[in-house]
């Protein structure tokens, strides 16, 4: 069976996103503030999401505490109403009541789903994305994920979960150190590495379920027809070697890459 390839390109972290032939159309990005300390490049993930920016219930508090931080030589206000997200939604428990009458007043959508205590706000955030997204924009969509990994590990894995739940849309969680996505069975994969900015330890993680066979060019330790499991061999502190990646396996994989401090 001839399988289709994914490309996979964090370009989404340089200042420009260069113009590519693969994927094309180019993707079209949307970002998710959450409840963790953002990463630093933040302001850079929020211009690049011209589709859609939302706040799960207390990423709005970020949004309003901690964006004015990342620009100490400006007014906190100036700040403030430049950077004004298009949705908050969540459970609201966690959200001040200052910080959603003040973007409330801006023209922010303000979804409480209060009555969902079963799946978590980013779980409710790429809900409205991907109901809000045509059919055949949805294989153009990334959806980017400020703030997800570092914290609360119940949180963290909640996280790794919405990967899975949602694995026909791409997401990617961040962190400063480092990001995560999936790597869906249904396609080989091809991993374009932003050397300037990620790089170079990596990880290839079966979560759920063993992976049968599993391989790779690129890496470091690269892997030939091998079975990972828990309990067995999962590829952390691997090294990318080359500018391109590639994976196949039988089972969804978690990618991670590490990403370079400036
Ligand atoms: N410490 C953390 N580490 C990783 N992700 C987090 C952390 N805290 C919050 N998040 C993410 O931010 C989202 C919104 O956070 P918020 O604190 O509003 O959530 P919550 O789900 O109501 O928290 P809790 O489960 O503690 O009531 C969560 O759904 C989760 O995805
Ligand atoms: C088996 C089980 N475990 C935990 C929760 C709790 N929970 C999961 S997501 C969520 C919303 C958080 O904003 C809450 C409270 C549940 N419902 N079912």
């Amino acid at each position: 069976m001839v399988m289709e390839t994914m490309s996979h390109s964090s370009t989404f972290l340089l200042p420009t996103i260069p113009p590519s032939v693969d994927p094309r159309p180019p993707l079209s990005y949307a970002l998710i503030v959450l409840n963790q300390r953002l990463p630093k490049f933040a302001p850079l993930l929020w211009e690049h999401a011209a589709k859609l920016r939302l706040c799960a219930d207390g990423g709005a508090n970020r949004l309003y505490d901690d964006f004015p931080l990342f620009f100490p030589h400006q007014c906190p206000s100036e700040v403030r109403n430049r950077y004004k997200p298009d949705v908050i939604k969540g459970d609201m428990d966690s959200v001040r009541g200052d910080v959603l009458d003040f973007y409330k007043n801006m023209g922010t959508k303000i979804l409480n789903k209060s009555e969902d205590q079963d799946t978590t706000d980013l779980h409710k955030c790429v809900t409205y994305i991907k109901d809000s997204t045509l059919d055949q924009e949805k294989s153009n969509l990334c959806i980017l994920v400020a703030g997800a990994l570092g914290g609360r590990f119940d949180h963290e894995m909640g996280n790794i979960n919405v990967l899975y739940r949602f694995s026909t849309i791409r997401i990617v969680l961040l962190s400063d150190d480092c990001l995560i996505h999936l790597l869906p069975r249904t396609h080989q994969h091809e991993i374009h590495i932003q050397s300037s900015v990620e790089g170079p330890h990596c990880g290839l993680i079966p979560i759920g379920m063993p992976s049968g066979m599993t391989t790779t060019s690129g890496l470091e330790w690269d892997l030939n027809d091998t079975e990972m499991r828990f309990g067995g061999l999962v590829s952390t502190s691997n090294l990318v070697k080359q500018d391109k990646i590639t994976v196949q396996s039988d089972s969804d994989l978690l990618w991670t890459i590490s990403l370079k401090k400036k």
